[in-house]
């Protein structure tokens, strides 16, 4: 039992050292449109994080857009576009709506302070700023920010290849399937499975295996580039990745993609793999469905494919 506990503590400390020394490497993004504050604000942040400033609103928007900082420090008075109206952007866009923006204000009262929360705003600090407070509000918010982050890969990402897993799968299948029928867009799902893969273990090793996993995994990622594609670990040796917006041409064109590049990994330059690897592909469609397939149907239909592939000699695709 004390054991335990001291294992808890020590795993408790390991991940608040992980914490501290994510916030120290945080980029903020220091947004005013006045140039002498900024320089005096980014200075007196830069011993705490890595700053970058943007001068206006459209500057900070395009940004956004590129880097996703990991906090936004916003001033709300700002000619053109103002700091509401890009904290408003922030938060509707998909890639940034989880960043924290923190408000700068001259201005005090209710009906401030309200329209900084209406715009989507984490938290605001008031001019003149108490530079130690600004600093602990960004630390706090960066600290939430990055434990939630850490909590989610924990419960949505496999520890072994840092793709999602099986529990992650199972949320996301349904709404992606309801989208896909709402737009009426074709959804392409495949099922991969590492050929042959109990040889390699029993003659390489488990620790061997578990690399030859990683790096399938990181030929399945290099290929499914979209930010909608998703790739999941099944299970054992079996990955399972669902693209939108995909027609028959392209999942076709994708799977074989990934049997070029994982028969070619063992001709990598850091010779990860022992021996030539190859992987079987099963594919479903679910524009080949009469009516719109549950995910239940489009998975057995990828795993009946992948059967066949294994069947007719493996390293292959079959629709
Ligand atoms: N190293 C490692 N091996 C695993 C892991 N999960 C499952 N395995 C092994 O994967 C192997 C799968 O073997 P089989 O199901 O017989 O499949 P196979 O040898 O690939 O045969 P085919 O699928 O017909 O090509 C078993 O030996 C499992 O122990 C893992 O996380 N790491």
């Amino acid at each position: 039992m004390n054991n335990l506990k001291e294992l808890d503590t020590l795993l408790i400390r390991q991940l608040s050292a992980k914490l501290t020394q994510r916030v120290k490497k945080a980029t903020v993004l220091l947004v005013d449109d006045d140039s002498i504050t900024r320089e005096l604000i980014a200075h007196q942040l830069s011993h705490c994080f890595e700053v970058d400033q943007a001068y206006s609103g459209l500057e900070a928007i395009e940004y956004c857009n590129v880097y996703k900082p990991d906090i936004v420090l916003l001033d709300v008075e700002m000619p053109g576009i103002d700091g509401l109206e890009v904290c408003r952007k922030i938060r509707t866009s998909l890639s940034t709506h989880a960043v924290p923006v923190v408000f700068i204000t001259a201005h005090t009262g209710i009906e401030a302070e309200n329209a900084c929360w209406d715009a989507g705003g984490s938290d605001f600090v008031t001019k003149p700023i108490n530079t130690q407070t600004l600093i602990r509000r960004l630390q706090s918010h960066l600290s939430s920010k990055f434990s939630n982050e850490m909590l989610e890969d924990l419960a949505f990402r496999d520890g072994l290849t840092g793709v999602y897993n099986k529990r992650y799968f199972n949320e996301v299948m349904p709404s992606l399937l309801s989208f896909s029928q709402r737009s009426n867009t074709e959804m392409a799902l495949i099922m991969i499975d590492v050929d042959n893969f109990k040889h390699y273990n029993d003659r390489y090793g488990h620790l061997a295996g578990d690399r030859c996993l990683q790096e399938v995994s990181k030929v399945v990622t290099h290929c499914l580039k979209r930010p909608t594609d998703i790739v999941a670990r099944f299970g054992g040796e079996e990955f399972v990745c669902i693209m939108p917006n995909t027609n028959k041409m392209s999942a076709l064109a994708m799977c074989q993609h990934i049997l070029t590049g994982v028969e070619h990994m063992a001709n990598g330059p850091d010779k990860t793999l022992k021996e030539k690897v190859t992987v079987s592909i099963g594919l479903a469609l679910n524009h080949q469905f009469d009516q719109y397939p549950a995910g239940e149907e489009l998975l057995n239909t990828a795993d009946a494919n992948l059967y066949q592939a294994k069947s007719m000699g493996k390293n292959r695709v079959v629709l």
